[in-house]
């Protein structure tokens, strides 16, 4: 990065040569220019995946950039930590699949381990039943999902629908309907009274998995692949430096974070676009742009990690995945990265989420571990550690896997945040034209954006 110099301290330095010699001069412009000014082509704020992937494109084009980001760490909504036991674990995104080209690029190129998620013996469903009745109501609500994705999202039959709306009177059993709601709770983190049937469709239809998203998870957690991407760009990337707000002025901008401002040539706000509409942009964006930004809401979901000494569920011929219809969005599965260390991933999401996230510590425990109970049976309870993180109302990512449009009618506010203000622009998972809500998606949503603003830095 460059350092130039703003137009206030350009005053102050020239007054203050008058008195100094050339020494105090350099001395008292090294501090000034330290404080405040500097200066680059592209000021990215972000470093989850979208804002990491955009940064390592500018870099390897030899472009000038910063890149800012609130927390002490990169990696966003993905995240790891350390649990009871002092192992490191995924709280925030972990899993892929072979279907997503750009993260198992990345993994393979950065020399991650990959863990086959374990998927061996019988899957339960909640409220119990036998083997053959569970397929038999999952594959109804994949038949569900399958009908409500050959609707085109445009189709003017479906405008003003919300998904409830539209699944309420589908001729479908009630079991079949309820694991619906379960999955699409699960996946999406968001009541089906709020999401408009054609955004979800149009959601669906771009996550083109084959294979199970759960697939893999990386033995040294998905956050270390953050860390190593961060790892390349020094001192370009800015921890702990929340951007305020945003100045946009002829031929460029200027940030204000708590860290100091800088001036860029371009902006890319690489956050989800609820977060995105909290930045105080100066002047204002434009209106249809502000409005664009203010459909989204942020989905809600907890992860939870229970660890145990045996994997008690493979040695009953389970493979330790539970699917719930009731209470709905509540997901199950095995996450041992080998047999030393067994353990489950617990998914709540959606309205459940923000009704248990009103649990205290114990009393989640014991509404998870009973649930387990029934389900896996007896051993459930006799875990070595619980930990959870939850992503309700998360401070600097707003909460679940991705933010949703809830506004029935906000048909175009993709495609005006995507076209962005010049010379700000938007990138987030949510808008990746591949796979939203997913790492892969934030991927390609900031190498995406990099492209295009390498077009704009170096018109043909
Ligand atoms: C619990 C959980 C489980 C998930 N599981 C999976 C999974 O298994 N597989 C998968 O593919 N995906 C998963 N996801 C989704 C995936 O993690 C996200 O979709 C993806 O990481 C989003 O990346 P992003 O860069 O677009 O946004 P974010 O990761 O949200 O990055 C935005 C960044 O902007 C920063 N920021 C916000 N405000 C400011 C500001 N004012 N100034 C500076 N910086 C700011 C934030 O701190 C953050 O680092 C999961 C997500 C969660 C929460």
């Amino acid at each position: 990065m460059s350092i130039g110099r703003g137009d206030d301290l350009d005053r102050t330095v020239v007054s203050g040569a008058q008195a100094a010699d050339d020494r105090g001069l350099r001395e008292l412009q090294g501090r000034l220019l330290k404080r405040q000014t500097a200066r680059t082509d592209v000021a990215i704020v972000g470093a989850g995946f979208t804002g990491l992937s955009a940064a390592h494109e500018l870099s390897k084009a030899g472009i000038d950039f910063a890149l800012f980001e609130a927390r002490h760490r990169v990696g966003g909504r993905v995240e790891s930590k350390w649990n009871g036991l002092g192992e490191r674990i995924d709280s925030g995104g972990q899993f892929l699949c072979e279907d997503m080209p750009e993260l198992m690029a990345l993994v393979r190129t950065r020399g991650k381990t990959l863990v086959e998620t374990y998927a061996k013996g019988e899957f339960v469903a909640q409220p119990l039943t036998g083997a053959k009745e569970a397929e038999r109501i999952y594959h109804a609500s994949r038949s569900i999902r399958d009908r409500m994705n050959a609707i085109a999202p445009g189709d003017p039959a479906i405008a003003g629908l919300t998904v409830a709306a539209w699944l309420d009177p589908q001729n479908d059993p009630g079991e079949a309907k309820a694991a619906f709601r379960s999955m699409i709770e699960g996946l999406w983190c968001q009541a089906l009274e709020k999401l408009p049937l054609w955004h979800l469709i149009d959601n669906d239809r771009r996550i083109t998995n084959e294979v199970s998203e759960l697939q893999y998870f990386v033995h040294e957690t998905m956050q270390s692949l953050a860390d190593d991407l961060a790892g390349d760009l020094g001192d370009r990337l800015r921890l702990n430096a929340p951007v305020r707000t945003i100045g946009r002025r002829p031929g460029g901008v200027r940030l204000a974070s708590t860290t100091g401002s800088i001036t860029a040539r371009i902006a890319l706000i690489a956050m989800p676009p609820m977060m995105t509409s909290k930045l105080d942009f100066a002047p204002p964006l434009p209106a249809a742009l502000q409005k664009a930004l203010g459909v989204w809401q942020s989905g809600a979901v907890i992860k939870i990690q229970v660890r145990y000494a045996t994997a008690f569920w493979r040695a009953k011929g389970l493979s330790g995945m539970v699917m719930w219809r009731d209470p709905p969005a509540l997901f199950a599965c095995d996450v041992s990265k080998d047999c030393g260390h067994p353990a489950l991933v617990v998914f709540v999401g959606g309205p459940l989420a923000l009704r248990w996230r009103e649990l205290r510590d114990a009393a989640l425990r014991a509404e998870v571990t009973a649930r387990l109970q029934q389900a896996l049976g007896t051993g459930a309870d006799d875990f070595i550690d619980f930990s959870y993180r939850d992503w309700t109302d998360d401070r600097w990512s707003g909460g679940g896997y991705g933010d949703l449009i809830i506004d029935t009618s906000a048909t175009e506010a993709e495609q005006i945040i995507l076209a962005g203000a010049p010379p700000v622009y938007f990138a987030s998972s949510e808008l990746s034209p591949s796979f939203p809500g997913y790492v892969e998606g934030a991927i390609v949503a900031g190498r995406i954006a990099a492209q295009k603003i390498l077009s704009e830095l170096n018109p043909q």
